[in-house]
Parts: structure tokens; sequence; C-alpha cells
């Protein structure tokens, strides 16, 4: 739970409103039924199970999107509605939820909603106490919501920045080792619920350090490029392609048997014995593949395609070994 609110921003900040909207809210609903005023308590209550859903759907779904969208405008249209049952007392909530719009949903659709709740409360106008009143709460508005936009959007490109650098590999652009980790427990988690089969293929490349040692790292990072550029070329787009460390990727893949896995892993071969170069000749790789087995976890299923590509690598590289196969497997020029 802590890891998903330090991962997802917009989950943090939609549980976040909506746990201090409900801190907030509920004296005032208490105190308005105990006044004896049920309609601006009922407004009350219905705020607070509004935000509450949009919280608790955030959660169970993971669809921030639209659940975040959804309590912009609750909570814009409470404010509102606050404003017009309670008049000018009401008028203050509406600027916590101009400035949180710009948190919770695209800025398009925020701008969209502030300007609604505010010309909707200008238009029926009892909230005011006088127009200078009116016109000074539309110029704080529009004040609050360009500094709240402003200030959403650096910290969206900031975030978006962060998150790249923290992801993806400088070297050759594809995902790193830790947006594997998160990717496998995704793919375990989706299989368990929906029954879809993944292959993982472990590969590392064959004397990667002759290669460096002899052409330079210039050369060795080429390499590097080439083939991340060749597996890409050559796998579906529901695949993922992840650099797992120095010579070493991983290929996850999606809605592959054992059969179909075996034709993919060939044909991947084939197409690096024929492409993949050095000025010296032909690179080569090894590779260990598992199939994820019910019930089985991220860790056991990358330790079983470690575990294979280990046994490619002892029976003479260049070869696909499969997890719990048992056999040593067959190079390039056997298949060819
Ligand atoms: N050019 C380049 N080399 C790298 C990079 N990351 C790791 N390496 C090199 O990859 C080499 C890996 O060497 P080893 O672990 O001995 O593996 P190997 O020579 O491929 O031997 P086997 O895997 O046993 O076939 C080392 O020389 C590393 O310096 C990189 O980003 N660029």
């Amino acid at each position: 739970m802590l890891y998903r609110l330090k991962t997802d921003f917009r989950l943090s900040i939609i549980t976040f409103l909506a746990i201090s909207g409900l801190v907030g809210i509920s004296p005032f609903a208490v105190m308005r039924f105990v006044q004896g005023d049920v309609l601006a308590g009922a407004v009350d209550l219905t705020i607070m199970f509004s935000v509450t859903m949009c919280m608790v759907y955030a959660w169970v779904t993971g669809d921030t999107a639209r659940s975040g969208l959804f309590m912009a405008v609750v909570a814009c249209v409470g404010a509102v509605t606050s404003g017009a049952v309670v008049g000018e007392a009401g008028l203050f909530w509406l600027y916590p939820c101009l400035v949180t719009s710009f948190f919770l949903t695209e800025p398009r659709y925020a701008v969209f909603i502030n300007l609604a709740a505010v010309i909707a409360l200008m238009a029926h106008g009892v909230a005011f106490s006088s127009p200078v009143q009116m016109w000074s709460f539309a110029a704080t508005a529009l004040v609050v919501s360009c500094c709240a936009y402003a200030f959403a959007h650096r910290n969206e490109s900031q975030r978006e920045r962060l998150e790249h650098l923290a992801t993806i590999d400088p070297l050759t652009g594809v995902k790193n080792r830790r947006s594997m980790d998160e990717e496998l427990a995704m793919a375990v988690a989706s299989a368990a619920r929906t029954g879809v089969s993944y292959g993982l293929v472990l590969l590392d490349i064959d004397h990667f350090k002759k290669v460096n040692d002899q052409y330079g790292h210039g050369v060795g990072d080429e390499v590097l490029r080439d083939l991340v550029a060749l597996i890409e070329k050559n796998i579906r787009r529901s695949d993922q392609l992840f650099r797992f460390g120095g010579e070493e990727f991983v290929v996850l893949m999606t809605g592959v048997d054992q059969t179909g896995l075996r034709t993919v892993m060939h044909n991947l071969q084939q197409i690096m014995d024929r492409f993949l170069k050095h000025p010296g000749g032909k690179v080569t790789a090894s590779f260990g593949v598992a199939v994820l087995k019910t019930g089985e976890d991220p860790e056991s299923w990358l330790a079983r395609a470690d575990e294979a590509l280990y046994r490619a690598k002892a029976s003479g590289r260049d070869q696909i070994v499969y997890a719990d196969d048992g056999v040593a497997g067959e190079t390039a020029a056997e298949i060819a």
C-alpha cells in the first residue's frame, strides 16, 4: 500500500485530498445537523460520500485518471453547492478546489471545471454581498487557478523527467531493471487474474568482454545498441525489452505458450546470427527461457530463466535453453 502511494503520484493526491476532505468537512456536517440545517448537512454528507467513493475506486481499479477527474468535479460542484446553500461562508471552499483540480486531472479539464464553478457561483449570485465582492472573488479565483496551473505543470514535467531518468537505460533507450521488476510483478498479477501466459527470456551476449578489449568500449556500446534495435524490430508490440545490466537483457513476452515461444526464440536467434556483428565477425548470445508457472512469483520465474541461461553458457554458449527442459539447447548453426 505504501509502495503504491510512493510510486503513483495521482493516487497519493486522491488519497490525501479524500482524507483531508473527510477530516475538514465532517465537523461542518455535524454542526449543520445540530443547527437543524438539514440541506447543508446533506450536501456535506454527499460530498464526503462521493470523495470516499472516488478514493476507493482509484485504489481498487488503479484508474486514477477517471477517479481524479470525477473527484475534481465532485469537489467543485460541492463547493458551488455549499456557496449556493450557505452563502458567503461557502465561498472559501472553492479556493482549495480550484488549486487541487490541477493535481487531480489534466490541465484542460481542470481549466474547464474551474471556469464552470466560478461562472456558476457568479450566475447564481446569492453567495455575494455586493458586485465588488463578486468581482473580487472572480479575480482572486483566476489568480489562484493560474498559479496552480503553473505549479502543477512544472511539477508534472519534472516528475516525467525524473521517471524517465529512473526507468530508462541511457545507452540503449530501453527500460532498465527497475522497470522490469515492476513489469514482472504486473505480469504475474495479470496472469493470475486473466490466465494470459507469459514467457521470460534472459539473453546474455557471448564473450562481450573480448569485443570491448579488442575494439574498444565505443564498439561495444554500438553492439549493445544494434542488439536492442534488432530485438525491438523482431518482437511484438505487446512484448517488452529491458536491459537487465551490462550485456544482459530480458524480453517479457505476452500471450505465448511453450510451442510459440520456441518458434519466436529460434527466429530471434537466426536473425541475430545473420545481422548482429562487430568488426571482427558475428556476435552471438546465450538465452535462458522460462514460461511463467501458475502461482509462481517473479523471483522464482526470473531465477528459472537465469538457471537456464547458466546452462546455455555452460554448454558452449550461442544456445537457447528452456527452463525445466533438462536438456541442452540448440545453437543457431544447428537450427539453420
Ligand atoms: N561497451 C560496454 N561494455 C559494457 C557495458 N556494460 C558492461 N560492459 C562490459 O561487458 C563485459 C561483460 O563481461 P563478462 O561478464 O566477462 O561476460 P562475457 O565476456 O560476455 O562472457 P560470457 O558472458 O561468459 O560469454 C565487461 O567487459 C563489461 O565491461 C556497457 O554499457 N558498454
